[in-house]
This record gives C-alpha cells, structure tokens and sequence, in this order.
C-alpha cells in the first residue's frame, strides 16, 4: 500500500502539495483526480523519492521510496513518459533496467508483449509517438512485477485501442492484489476505471472516497468532481475566442 502523512511541497511562497495525508491500498484503482496544477504530480514525485517533501512522509509498502532494496520491484510508475535514451531502442532500455534491478532478461519480452511493442522493440525509441513513448513507459513500470503501481496520466497521446487497454490493464493489476495509483484528467475515463478516489485542490484533500458513493443516486462523476473542486481550479478558461480572432471568421 501506500501512505502519505502530512506531505508537503513548496516551491517559492506557494505550497504545491499541502499537508496531505491519503492511503492507497491494494487490491482496486485508485484514482488521483484533481485541477491543474494541483499537486498530482508533485506528490506522486515525492513517493517515488523524485522530490524530497519539505514535510510529513510518503510510504511504500510501510517503508519510504529510499529504503526498498530493490526499487523496481516493489514500485513501478509511469511519470513521464519520455524517460528513455532516445539512441536505445525499446529492447535495450528495458534490458538495461532489468540488468540494474537484478530482473531477468526474458520478463524484458515478457512486457514488450503486454504493452503491444514486440513488432518495435528494435527500434529507436527516439522516433517513438507519444502512445508509443507511453506505452514503452508502462513496460518500465511492469518490469520489475512490483505490487504497487503509480500512472499519472497513462492514457495521455493513447489511440482508443490504447485507452480501452489501459483501463483493463488497470483493472487487471488490481485484480491480482496489487495497489494502483491512477491519475487522469479524462473523468469519463475514470468513471469506468476506478473503484476509489483521492480527489485534491490547491495541493489539499477534496475527498477520499469510493466511486461508488460519490455516484450514488445516479450523480454523473464530472459533476461531483466540479462540485468538490469549484473553488480550487487555478486555471480556467473562457468559451469565447479573442475578439480580433472573431472578426477575421
Ligand atoms: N519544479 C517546480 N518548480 C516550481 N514550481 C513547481 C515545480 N513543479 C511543480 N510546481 C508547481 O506546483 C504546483 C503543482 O504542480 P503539479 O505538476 O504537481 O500539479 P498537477 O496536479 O500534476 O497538474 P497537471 O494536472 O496540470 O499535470 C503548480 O503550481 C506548479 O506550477
């Protein structure tokens, strides 16, 4: 599982994540749902041993990021996805993962298989699109067979195919007794995916709460998303393009 205790992140007089306290536990998709920056990344950041917290802890598996033996195989994270060296080809990155994390050389196929890139695995994956780029990123993550799992925004530049897959993928790890931590901006996409939210703003709790109850008596989940984190949107946008644009249509 993973637990956070008071976690928090400034960068200049801005708090990006702010006292924030969730369990994540195995067994079901969780979804991390929040605005623009709210602190979603950062915070998955920090569990990873990415960025060191100005306060409160991130724990994996009781234990923070800097403690586990063999990283890789406790935790697997999708972050961002070009994390590779574009002259390596697919095969060769993950090869060289697996050889610095003491994993065997056939799981390298084992993953290619499952994320869809054993026809590409000898290319550079500098000439990679961004699904492929994700993709090849969630085989990192799978590499090491770890128990918990942390995707921000794996289906981001994903084809339909690519989208539906992730879901299953998610619901599959989850099934096998596994903690998934899961961030996407694409609601709908949750709705079907998640069994559990942590809902955040301004780098705070919104909510921690199931699907199921934050949709009950039919409530449509973008809708109970707008109503937790109204207030808290950073960024917002208006419907109308500039007016010396509208004059030249
Ligand atoms: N390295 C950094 N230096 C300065 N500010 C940062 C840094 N990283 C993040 N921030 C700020 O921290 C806040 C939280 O950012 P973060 O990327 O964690 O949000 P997010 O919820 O993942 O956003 P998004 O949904 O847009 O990906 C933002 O205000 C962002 O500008």
């Amino acid at each position: 599982m993973i637990e956070t205790r008071g976690l928090t992140k400034r960068h200049g007089p801005t708090a990006a994540v702010d006292g924030l306290s969730f369990d994540v536990w195995p067994g079901a998709v969780t979804g991390f749902l929040g605005p623009n920056g709210s602190g979603k990344s950062t915070t998955m950041r920090m569990i990873m041993g990415l960025d060191r917290p100005d306060a409160g802890t991130a724990r994996i598996g009781g234990r923070p990021y800097g403690a586990l033996g063999w990283p890789l195989r406790e935790v697997g994270a999708l972050l961002e996805a070009r994390t590779f060296h574009p002259g390596r080809s697919a095969y060769q990155h993950l090869a060289a993962l697996a050889a610095a994390n003491g994993i065997r050389r056939s799981r390298v196929d084992e993953v290619l298989d499952t994320v869809g890139l054993t026809g590409v695995a000898r290319r550079r994956a500098g000439t990679f699109s961004l699904g492929m780029a994700q993709r090849l990123g969630i085989a990192g993550a799978l590499l090491g067979d770890p128990a918990v799992l942390l995707f921000d925004e794996p289906v981001n530049g994903l084809d339909p195919e690519g989208v539906r897959w992730i879901r299953n993928l998610m619901k599959s790890l989850a099934a096998d007794g596994r903690t998934v931590l899961l961030s996407s901006h694409l609601i709908s996409e949750m709705a079907l995916t998640a069994d559990h939210l942590v809902v955040i703003g301004q780098g705070r709790l919104l909510a921690d709460t199931s699907v199921a109850e934050l949709t009950a008596g039919g409530r449509a989940l973008e809708e109970a998303f707008f109503e937790l984190t109204g207030d808290s949107a950073a960024y917002r946008g208006t419907d109308a393009p500039p007016a010396a644009e509208r004059g030249r249509l």
